[in-house]
């Protein structure tokens, strides 16, 4: 296995503009190949779930073309749903913005499909979006498990109408649910069964939706309503904006080492809900600055929070580990679903905060830390989860620095995180 070891880093300084939104990204592939006319997308992340759905769209015959960096993207527009005249399999990795989404679209039209991914793919659960498709008609069967992929889909086309949704589990149901229904039979009327979680990710959808002309009504998320009768119309050009949780781990670094880290590419005017985390890490007493387009953090000494991070699960995990340079016990709260993510990252972030000696209490749904007095170095398992390395890499700022292995699998998201992230500190 690949190791990298981050020697001791005193200082990070510099500026960095974060690559496009991976939550962006994928919404906006989908919503151009159902959009009228062509699309430029540009500032496209390139990263293995983009690649998913890129090599998905390909294969289900969507015409586009990709810039030498594969950040610009022109696709045209089918103008309507995806049809296949032969069955297709889709292979999706671990990406849920594929995933979840794809399932709901290929739905929508005429042909037989199966969507299959990674081991731990099949571990993620998709019944509550499956449910709800079929109340709206879906013919999707499970091939092993019953409520997880690899999935058949037999497609025939949505009706319309009532259709009740699980929103405790993730919120990527209630998006998928979201993208296809202007392309139903009818009014799409949408009951949220329990609390929704990951709010901040349906603005994101809604938000989405509407620059490609479509209007989503939203009672307090609890009910949403999208009439009939809409197209997706392409908005020309898109700039997808940089990633707010990638930019978490650099507004992190600025606060615990910097000088100072601006990151650009994503500011308040944000739609993306992880912006959040610079009024946690605020909250922590880092000095921020917001701009338009950017946001500045700068060295201050950090305190413990008492947080619900029900809004930013992904960047929560950063604070997680700034919290091993803040005094206090840290208590991140609200945050079950972090169990089926990438991996399940309450164990796993116990498991490892507690290598450097961090005192650690793993509860079902929260998680508290207290920094150790001397911190130790550790060599951190990452689990194939991107957040888990990139995360940890904050861990250079301790006198004894820190090893990550396997590195690489920030691949889902950020590829050269560590490069970039090196850069600052020369
Ligand atoms: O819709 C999205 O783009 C996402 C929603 C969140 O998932 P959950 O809704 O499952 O929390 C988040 O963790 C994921 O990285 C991206
Ligand atoms: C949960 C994540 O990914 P996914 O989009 O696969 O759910 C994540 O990126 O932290």
């Amino acid at each position: 296995m690949k190791q990298l070891r981050l020697e001791p880093i005193n200082l990070i300084n510099g500026e960095i503009n974060i690559p496009g939104s991976k939550s962006i990204s994928n919404r906006a592939l989908l919503l151009a190949t159902l959009a009228k006319g062509k699309t430029t997308l540009t500032n496209l992340l390139d990263s293995d779930d983009i690649r998913y759905m890129l090599a998905s769209l390909k294969q289900l015959g969507v015409n586009y073309s990709l810039s030498e960096q594969n950040t610009v993207c022109e696709i045209e527009g089918l103008n309507g749903v995806i049809n296949a005249q032969k069955s297709q399999a889709l292979f999706l990795g671990n990406a849920g913005t594929a995933m979840r989404p794809l399932c709901a679209a290929l739905t929508l039209g005429q042909g037989e499909f199966t969507l299959t991914g990674e081991p731990r793919m099949e571990e993620r659960p998709i019944g509550d979006l499956v449910d709800a498709l079929k109340q709206l008609g879906a013919d999707i069967t499970y091939l092993k498990n019953a409520g997880f992929p690899p999935l058949a889909i037999n497609a025939t086309g949505l009706n319309g109408g009532d259709v009740e949704i699980a929103g405790d589990l993730s919120s990527q149901f209630l998006t998928a649910l979201l993208m296809v229904a202007p392309l139903t039979r009818d009014d799409v009327n949408i009951k949220i069964k329990g609390e929704l979680v990951s709010k901040p990710y349906i603005d994101i959808t809604i938000a989405l939706m509407n620059q490609f002309g479509v209007t989503v009504i939203n009672h307090d998320y609890q009910r949403f309503e999208i009439k009939r009768g809409q197209q997706y119309v392409s908005p020309g050009k898109l700039l997808v904006e940089g990633d707010a949780s990638s930019a978490s781990y650099f507004l992190a670094a600025g606060a615990i080492q910097g000088g100072e880290v601006k990151v650009t590419g994503v500011g308040k005017k944000s739609i993306q809900g992880d912006v959040l985390f610079a009024d946690a890490l605020e909250k922590m007493g880092a000095d921020i600055e917001w701009g338009d387009d950017y946001i500045i953090a700068r060295k201050s000494a950090l305190t413990s929070i008492d947080m619900d991070m029900n809004h930013i699960p992904d960047a929560a995990m950063t604070i997680a580990t700034a919290a091993i340079f803040a005094t206090g016990t840290t208590r991140l709260t609200n945050i079950y679903n972090w169990r089926i993510k990438e991996t399940d990252r309450l164990a796993a972030m116990a498991i490892e905060l507690r290598k450097v000696g961090a005192e650690v209490e793993e509860g079902q749904d929260y998680i508290t830390i207290t920094a150790p007095k001397v911190i130790n170095t550790a060599a951190i398992d990452t689990y194939n989860d991107h957040r888990m390395a990139m995360c940890f890499s904050l861990l250079a700022f301790a006198d004894c620095g820190i090893t990550i292995n396997d590195p690489d699998c920030t691949s889902k998201t950020f590829p050269d995180y560590f490069t970039q992230f090196t850069r600052l500190a020369d």
